[in-house]
């Protein structure tokens, strides 16, 4: 791995992109860490999605937030999945951050529950163990981390294993470029495509500094046998929709992903160099009635050809403020298409993460709450229901 300081970003030009400040710290702590390498892509031919990928240089271009919504639009009334690439980190920072997730999760398990989330609290930042999913009690493979927003209300409130606070400012410079040159240029589009009244409506709703519960991850999918496999299910019955308001996966290549599309058909994501992937999520979908797309996806068994690799993942997750109120906004599209509140009463992004999060963290909660309704959904908060989607 190259040792030299890479602090370089790509300079979108935009009032909505701030400056990225430099992280001020030498990437020489990475010469100690050996470095994670990509598995190779599988060679099956599998069914893939075709996903619009947007290229943020054109951002800050004259029509180019335009440009970029028009391409936009029926991805996320449609869809809810696509690309964005030129987001203004090297693939030297990305890399180094596979680095840092590897090693935190070859960490001794004794080492890792120090950090481990308060799930009873549904505090989901810190160390998520395996084996805590509802599906596949005991016999999931999966290992997170949540590192939340670098402001004033979680200062202190999590320890961090030597290992990450070493490199703390890097992580600070990783999840604030990516809010800055991704999320709200990308609310941003929102707010055109939706005509509101002023057109940084949402961008005002995720500033960094206010309380939000946007984090960064790091995720492992531990490999394993063809018999550990069919015994968990393959991660059929995992399809879900994220809570907040986009999710960013970074490009990996091993296969899982994949989506629910209208016609009831599941298509796999494909790894698209130097791009991240994109998924709307649950509360931008609230904001807008359902109109925005909060598309079902899941991670199920990898072609047969990438058995023996783990898949690392590296995400992050934006929300809108705690405070903000999930009703529709004020949007002649939305007016157009007469959408209606999902909720029976008022409910905040607050109210909604912990709803959400509840039934997440707690495999015991969540299946007597699934069990009431005996029919395959589960009241998440308000009225509001979540389902299951099965193969
Ligand atoms: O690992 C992936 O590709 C997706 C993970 C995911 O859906 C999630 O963490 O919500
Ligand atoms: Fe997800």
């Amino acid at each position: 791995m190259a040792t030299t300081t890479t602090t370089s970003t790509k300079n979108l030009a935009s009032t909505a992109l701030a400056e990225n400040s430099a992280p001020g710290v030498s990437n020489y702590e990475y010469e100690n860490l050996e470095p994670y390498v990509h598995p190779p892509e599988t060679k099956e031919n599998l069914n893939w999605a075709e996903l619009v990928t947007l290229d943020l240089e054109d951002y800050g271009r004259d029509g180019g937030k335009e440009r970029l919504a028009k391409q936009l639009e029926h991805a996320v009334h449609h869809v809810g999945f696509f690309y964005v690439k030129n987001y203004g980190l090297t693939q030297e920072e990305v890399d180094n951050q596979f680095t840092l997730a590897k090693h935190f999760f070859a960490l001794p398990v004794d080492e890792k529950a120090k950090y481990e989330c308060n799930y009873a609290a549904a505090d989901y930042n810190g160390w998520r163990r395996s084996g805590r999913r509802l599906e596949n009690k005991g016999l999931d493979n999966v290992e997170i981390y949540n590192i939340p927003k670098f402001t004033e209300d979680f200062e202190g409130k999590y320890q961090q294993p030597h290992l990450l606070k070493a490199h703390l400012p890097e992580i600070e410079h990783f999840s604030k470029t990516l809010h800055n040159n991704v999320i709200l240029p990308l609310v941003h589009l929102f707010a055109i495509i939706l005509q509101l009244p002023d057109e940084h409506h949402l961008v005002k709703q995720h500033t960094y500094d206010k309380k939000s519960e946007d984090h960064f991850r790091y995720m492992l999918y531990r490999k394993r046998s063809s018999e550990e496999w069919a015994a968990s299910g393959g991660g059929l019955g995992n399809g879900h929709t994220d809570l907040g308001t986009v999710t960013l996966l970074f490009r990996q290549p091993i296969a899982g992903l994949q989506i629910l599309g209208e016609d009831g058909n599941w298509t796999w994501v494909s790894a698209q160099p130097g791009t991240i992937t994109v998924n709307l999520a649950d509360t931008i979908s609230h904001l807008t009635g359902g109109w925005l797309k909060s598309s079902v996806h899941r991670v199920v068994t990898p072609p047969e050809d990438q058995w023996t690799y783990d898949r690392t993942g590296l995400l992050y997750f934006a929300r809108p403020h705690n405070e903000t109120i999930l009703n529709p906004l004020d949007s002649p599209v939305l007016e157009a298409a007469g959408v209606k509140s999902r909720f029976e009463k008022p409910v905040t992004v607050e109210e909604w993460v912990k709803a959400k999060q509840t039934l997440q963290l707690n495999p015991d909660i969540a299946a007597k709450r699934w069990a009431e309704a005996g029919d395959g959904t589960v009241e998440v908060l308000a009225g509001f229901r979540d389902r299951k989607y099965k193969s």
